[in-house]
C-alpha cells in the first residue's frame, strides 16, 4: 500500500509506517503527478485536494486531513469519485481553546480588568466553542453560545442569536468557513457588524481568516476605532494584510491549533479511520507516541486571577508568538516560516497542579490542568 503524507503530519511514521510504504511531501510545492500510485493521501491544510490533484490519483481509496476545518478539500469531488474522506474533527479544541484562555489573561492583564467580570459570546458552539465554554464555565466567566445550524438540529444548550453575541463583551469566533446556505459564514463579521463594536469590546477570531472582513477592520482602525482584536487567522494567507498588524492586540500565524497533544491527536485519529476502512489492526494509542512532560508540579493556592493567568502563562504566553509573528511576518515567505518552524506547545493538561481546596481543585481540572496525583 502507498501511503503519501504531507511533511507536517507529526508522528506519521510511528502510525503509519507499518501499514505500507510511505512518502512525504511537502503541502505548498506538491506535484500531483508524483501522487499516480497514491492508495492513501493524508494532509493538513496547506495541500488542496481538489479535482486537479484528484485527477492524478487514479488508485486513491482514501484522503483524511489531520485539520478539524476541511475547507482545503473538494468533498464533493471525493465524493463523485468514491474515494473516502476524514478529517480530524476536534483534535485541537483544547489548543485553541486553550489559545483564546491565554490572550484573555494577556489582555485582561495589559488593560485592568477581572475576567469573571466580562461576558464572552461565542460563535459556533462545535468541538472549539464548547472546549471555551467549558473552560471558561470552570472558572465562573459568564458565556452565551450562538451556533444556529446547532440549534435548528436540536442541541438543548440555551442559545442566543448573533445580535445577543454583538452585546457580549468578548466575542470569540469558532465557525467553519461555510460559503452558501442558510447559515453561510464567509465575512460574517462585514463592515457593518464590525462597525457595531463599541471601543470596549474584545474580537477574537481563531478560526478562519475569511469570516472577518480585514480591511473593514483596518479601515474602522484607520478611522480611530479602537475596539480590541486578537488574530490567529487572516484573510488570504499567506498573503495577508500586514498594514492591520499595529492595531491588532495579539496576533499569529494560524498556530492556534498547534499544540503537540492536538497535532498528535490529528494523525492519531486518521490512523483509526485507516485501521477500521482497511481492517487493520488499530494497536498505538495517543499516549504511546507523546514525551513525557517537562513541566515540574505547581501549587495553587486560590483562584485569584493573577495566579490563574501566571500558571495559564506558564504553559503558553501567547505573547511569544505574537511578538515572533510581528517580528518575521513581513520577511519574504515569513507567514510560513513560522508555522512550519513552530515551537510546538504543550496543552494545560501537561501540567501537575498541587489545589489548595476542593473549588480551587475543580476549577484548575475544569480549565484543563491535571491534578498532581498526591491532591487526588
Ligand atoms: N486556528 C486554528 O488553528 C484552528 C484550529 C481548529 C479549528 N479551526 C477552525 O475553527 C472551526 C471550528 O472548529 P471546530 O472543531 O469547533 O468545528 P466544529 O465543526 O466542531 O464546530 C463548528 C460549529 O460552528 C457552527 N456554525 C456553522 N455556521 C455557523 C454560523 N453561521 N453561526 C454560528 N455557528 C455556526 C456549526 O454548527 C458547528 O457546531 C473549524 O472549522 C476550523 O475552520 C481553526
Ligand atoms: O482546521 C484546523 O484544524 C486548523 O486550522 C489547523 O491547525 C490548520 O492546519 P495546518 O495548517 O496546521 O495544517
Amino acid at each position: 500500500m502507498h501511503i503519501y503524507c504531507e511533511d507536517s503530519l507529526l508522528y506519521a511514521r510511528e502510525y503509519f509506517a507499518g501499514w505500507g510504504e510511505l512518502h512525504f511531501f511537502s503541502g505548498r510545492n506538491l506535484d500531483p503527478q508524483s501522487l499516480t500510485n497514491a492508495d492513501i493521501l493524508l494532509v493538513r491544510s496547506t495541500t488542496k485536494v481538489d479535482e486537479r490533484l484528484l485527477s492524478h490519483c487514479p488508485n486513491l481509496k482514501y484522503v483524511g486531513t489531520a485539520t478539524a476545518g476541511t475547507n482545503h478539500m473538494d468533498l464533493a469531488a471525493l465524493e463523485a469519485r468514491g474515494i473516502a474522506y476524514g478529517s480530524a474533527a476536534g483534535c485541537n479544541a483544547i489548543a485553541v481553546a486553550e489559545y483564546v484562555i491565554s490572550s484573555l489573561f494577556v489582555l485582561a492583564q495589559q488593560q485592568g480588568w477581572q475576567l469573571k467580570d466580562k461576558q464572552v459570546g461565542i460563535v459556533g458552539a462545535g468541538h472549539v466553542g464548547s472546549q471555551l465554554d467549558a473552560k471558561l464555565k470552570a472558572i465562573g466567566v459568564n458565556t452565551l453560545l450562538c451556533d444556529p445550524p446547532l440549534q435548528a438540529q436540536g442541541d438543548k444548550r440555551p442559545m442566543v442569536d448573533i445580535d445577543a453575541i454583538m452585546a457580549c463583551d468578548i466575542i470569540s469566533l469558532h465557525v467553519p468557513l461555510v460559503e452558501d446556505g442558510a447559515h453561510p459564514t464567509r465575512l460574517l463579521f462585514d463592515k457593518h457588524r464590525l462597525n457595531a463594536l463599541t471601543d470596549q469590546q474584545v474580537l477574537i477570531n481563531a478560526c478562519r481568516g475569511e469570516v472577518l472582513d480585514n480591511q473593514a477592520l483596518l479601515s474602522l482602525y484607520q478611522q480611530g476605532r479602537q475596539f480590541t482584536t486578537v488574530l490567529d487567522v487572516w484573510e488570504n494567507e499567506p498573503d495577508i494584510l500586514t498594514e492591520l498588524l499595529p492595531y491588532v492586540a495579539l496576533t499569529s500565524a494560524h498556530i492556534a491549533g498547534h499544540t503537540l497533544e492536538g497535532k498528535a491527536r490529528g494523525t492519531w485519529m486518521l490512523y483509526q479511520q485507516v485501521a477500521e476502512l482497511f481492517d487493520l489492526p488499530c494497536e498505538l494509542s495517543l499516549n504511546s507516541v507523546l514525551p513525557a512532560s517537562e513541566f515540574a508540579p505547581v501549587s495553587l493556592a486560590s483562584l485569584e486571577q493573577q495566579h490563574v493567568a501566571n500558571m495559564v502563562l506558564s504553559v503558553y504566553d501567547i505573547r511569544r508568538d505574537d511578538q515572533q509573528f510581528r517580528t518575521l511576518v513581513n520577511k519574504p515567505g515569513g507567514f510560513e516560516y513560522i508555522r512550519r518552524h513552530y515551537a510546538i506547545r504543550r496543552e494545560f493538561a501537561a501540567l501537575q497542579v498541587s489545589a489548595g481546596n476542593s473549588a480551587v481543585k475543580k476549577a484548575i481540572c475544569g480549565l484543563g490542568f491535571s491534578p498532581k496525583p498526591d491532591t487526588l
